[in-house]
């Protein structure tokens, strides 16, 4: 359940915090070389844009790749044209980590996503820190103040927040933060059903000039052309991609729809 993913991803924040405290997490997030400007790499064009993930397992369908080498794994993706690569850093169920993040940083130019279970302060500046560009924030996981405050601090840092959303409220709740970057995500973090039309039914809903990003759910190069013509600027792909035996050509393939 999304309440104990979160609960999970706090309590390993504050075992960390433990021996790298706040203060020197927001020093080195403020020593940090300058986040990339994610919103012009992701920006609207006139074929699809991917953001392609790095992803060891996931709650739902358990060990999905052993990636001894996520940086490598990353460069390919760059170079198969992935706009931004998302990193999962949640640990328990995700198997992931900071050390993922800080790897593929070093091995890209294209911008980084934070894909964990944000709800504090802290784990937004261990994001900076680590060279985060972008920052997943799930609307289902905060509340609006929280929500809030956090898509402001990211915002601050000069990185870019994602709001992941997964129903008509959540995505009104995205759109009165005058959120840039909105997602929606064809899981259901709860119950992890998946449903490859909700973006559809709700991209209507997001305004013009936010980049619309249709996420989970792409086996083939016909569920990218699906959400592409329900309206998606960008699609997150992360299983089809971990899975398959040359991301590079499975990007390009997505990427000619
Ligand atoms: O592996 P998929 O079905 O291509 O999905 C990727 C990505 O959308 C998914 O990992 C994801 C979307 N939102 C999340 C929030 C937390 C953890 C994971 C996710």
């Amino acid at each position: 359940m999304l309440a104990d993913l979160v609960a999970g991803a706090l309590e390993d924040a504050a075992e960390r915090q433990k021996s790298r405290g706040l203060d020197q997490v927001e020093a080195a997030a403020l020593a940090a070389p300058p986040a990339l400007d994610a919103l012009s790499f992701l920006a609207p064009a006139d074929r699809v844009k991917i953001i392609a993930e790095v992803k060891r397992a996931s709650p739902s369908r358990g060990a999905l790749a052993t990636i001894a080498d996520p940086a490598a794994l990353a460069a390919r993706y760059a170079a198969g044209g992935a706009s931004a690569i998302s990193v999962l850093t949640e640990q328990r169920k995700f198997q992931g980590s900071l050390a993922d993040l800080e790897a593929v940083r070093a091995a890209v130019d294209v911008p980084v996503l934070r894909k964990d279970f944000i709800a504090t302060d802290y784990q937004v500046l261990e994001a900076r820190a680590a060279g985060a560009d972008l920052v997943l924030l799930i609307v289902a996981a905060l509340d609006q103040p929280t929500l809030t405050h956090l898509h402001a601090l990211i915002t601050e840092l000069g990185m870019t927040p994602l709001v992941e959303t997964h129903d008509a409220v959540e995505v009104s709740r995205a759109v009165d933060l005058g959120a840039r970057l909105v997602g929606v995500n064809a899981r259901n973090l709860s119950t992890f059903e998946l449903d490859r039309d909700l973006f559809g039914r709700l991209a209507d809903r997001i305004p013009s000039g936010t980049i619309k990003v249709a996420e989970s759910a792409v086996s083939t190069a016909g569920d990218v052309d699906h959400y592409r013509s329900s309206g998606a600027d960008v699609v997150l792909v992360g299983e089809a991609l971990v899975t398959g035996d040359d991301p590079v050509a499975t990007l390009k393939e997505f990427l000619s729809v």
